[in-house]
């Protein structure tokens, strides 16, 4: 299976539980790997024949920066159906993070896999 990947995608957007964090913008992370057909793309050399990693990016920025969920989980999985009812994708994993959330570590997060591996 081939992939198109998308890494460390930094976007501010209001998330988390508490009162606190409900009143603030931080920062989360997003690393994507999408099906896709290389070969296919390759050999016509032409964006129409494959995902457009740039269009995939830009929705999800639009999205993720006016959103104001409390769980990553939410985000996480609300991203995924994006891409999957949004573009030819069938299958993708996704980890986000949330980097510093949680004092000692680098980063907290989730990742998830959606969809029918071709
Ligand atoms: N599984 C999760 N655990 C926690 C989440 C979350 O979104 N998913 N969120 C928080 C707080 O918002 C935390 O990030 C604040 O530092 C705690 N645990």
């Amino acid at each position: 299976m081939d992939i198109v990947f998308i890494s460390d995608l930094d976007i501010d957007t209001v998330i988390g539980i508490y009162d606190w964090e409900r009143e603030i913008r931080q920062t989360v992370r997003l690393n994507i790997e999408m099906n896709a057909d290389i070969a296919r793309a390759a050999a016509t050399d032409h964006i129409d024949d494959t995902l457009d990693y740039k269009a995939v990016a830009k929705r999800l920025i639009g999205f993720v920066e006016k959103s104001e969920f409390g769980l990553v989980e939410t985000l996480a999985e609300r991203c995924a159906e994006i891409i999957l009812s949004e573009f030819p994708v069938q299958w993708l994993r996704l980890k986000l993070d949330k980097p510093g959330a949680v004092r000692g570590s680098r980063s907290v997060g989730v990742i998830i896999e959606r969809g029918q591996r071709p």
